[in-house]
């Protein structure tokens, strides 16, 4: 007979968007938030997540619903993990205290719902190109980026993973 296991606690990181204003209530400031896809979770992620997380004392992760996903346009065949899935493998993250989920191709609402006071991106992306920013500098938050420290890539291993040329 196996074992019956209750649901693990990291479980409980996750909030709807509906009740994600209350439960940022409880974390403690100063809250550093994020987003992204993370569809096949790489070095590069969790080392980002790491170092986001020292810039305050919560860190906050928006994932994309499978639907705002497809609106990027990185493939017909993305993400190959589900939204519940990422979700669930970004809440078990030491370095995460939040999890939402979010269905928009732009994560404006949830951080209007948070009110980060630091919102941050990889090193992929420019401060100055994103509304984020823009939101969250209008109630005195700053945004900043932190460089690649591994160059990896959800694309590179699928295409491995597929038998294409990346190392
Ligand atoms: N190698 C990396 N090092 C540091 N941060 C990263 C790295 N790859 C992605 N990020 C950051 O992690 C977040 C999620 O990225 P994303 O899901 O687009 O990863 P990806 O592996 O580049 O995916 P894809 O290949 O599907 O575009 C973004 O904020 C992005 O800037
Ligand atoms: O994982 P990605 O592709 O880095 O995540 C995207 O980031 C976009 C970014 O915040 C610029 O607006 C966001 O709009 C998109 O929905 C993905 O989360």
């Amino acid at each position: 007979m196996s074992k019956h296991f209750p649901a693990p606690s990291f479980e409980k990181k996750i909030v709807s968007g509906e009740r994600l204003r209350e439960a940022v209530q409880r974390l403690p400031r100063p809250i550093v938030m994020t987003n992204g896809v993370f569809d096949i979770l790489h070095r590069g992620h969790v080392t980002y997540l790491a170092q986001a997380a020292t810039l305050g004392a919560s860190l906050v992760v928006a994932v994309n619903s499978d639907a705002s996903v497809r609106m990027l346009g990185k493939g017909d065949d993305r993400p190959v993990n589900r939204e519940e899935d990422r979700a669930a493998v970004l809440a078990a993250l030491e370095s995460v205290s939040l999890v939402t989920i979010f269905s928009d191709k732009v994560p404006l609402e949830p951080i209007a719902a948070v009110r980060p006071d630091i919102y941050v991106k990889g090193g992929d992306y420019e401060v100055e190109d994103l509304p984020e920013a823009r939101l969250v500098a209008s109630w005195g938050g700053r945004s900043c980026t932190i460089a690649f420290e591994f160059e990896r890539s959800t694309t590179a291993l699928l295409k491995k993973i597929r038998g294409g040329a990346e190392k």
